[in-house]
């Protein structure tokens, strides 16, 4: 991908973030509807995975065929939001491999605390999708995408939901080699650091959670 950020503008993503962004969306409406566009936007950051052919055979005859090249990517969740992205792009691409970077935003310094890591092996050979619903500051998905680095991983695209322009020029600044991908770009962060008009707490939102 040569665009540091793209924005998803299709239809039927933006029809369903505005159902995501309001108030009264249920807790497994939002969840299904992450799940749906996870999917839209999965099918625009591997648009330019690298391609090979391998020989099958059809019922008529022989043929070479497309499949994707080189070793099988990673994606990676934030938690815990990171998940509600992660099961909709992994129905996309079974056998990716799968990691967990656990981070926290500290409410009042708006600071990432990290609480776990578990990545994939090779990761310096693979494609590595970071995904999280939210890019408010920036802080978290800079503080995973360097541990990503520190684990060797050379290659890594940001998935996102909604982005502030405050975290997509902090990315820009911490790692200009990141390509981002959302659905929206929303106005700026509020006072607390939320992202507005944004559709509040994506976490608590998918889970239940206050
Ligand atoms: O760009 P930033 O300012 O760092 O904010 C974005 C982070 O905040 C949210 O996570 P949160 O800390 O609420 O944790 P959760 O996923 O467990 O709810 C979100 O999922 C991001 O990880
Ligand atoms: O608006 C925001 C900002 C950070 N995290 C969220 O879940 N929402
Ligand atoms: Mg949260």
């Amino acid at each position: 991908m040569t665009e540091h950020l793209t924005v998803v503008d299709h239809p039927l993503v933006q029809h369903k973030l505005t159902i995501m962004r309001q108030r009264d969306t249920s807790t497994a409406s939002f969840r299904q509807l992450l799940r749906e566009i996870s999917q839209l936007l999965a099918y625009e950051i591997t648009r330019e995975l690298p391609m090979t052919r391998r020989t099958i055979e059809t019922p008529l005859m022989e043929m070479e065929a497309p499949v994707l090249a080189g070793k099988k990517l990673a994606l990676i969740s934030i938690l815990r939001a990171g998940n509600g992205l992660l099961d909709g792009v992994l129905e996309l691409i079974p056998s990716a491999r799968v990691g967990f970077i656990g981070l926290y935003r500290d409410k009042t310094t708006l600071q990432p605390v990290q609480y776990y890591f578990k990545v994939p092996d090779s990761l310096e050979d693979r494609l590595v999708i970071a995904v999280d619903p939210m890019l408010a500051t920036g802080n978290s998905s800079a503080a995973a995408v360097d541990l990503l680095k520190q684990a060797g991983a050379t290659n890594i695209r940001f998935l996102c939901l909604l982005a502030a322009p405050e975290g997509v020029a902090r990315m820009r600044e911490a790692h200009p080699d990141v390509p981002i991908v959302t659905a929206a770009l929303d106005a700026r962060l509020n006072e607390k650091g939320y992202i507005v008009p944004g559709l509040g707490d994506a976490g608590d939102r998918m889970f239940g959670t206050k």
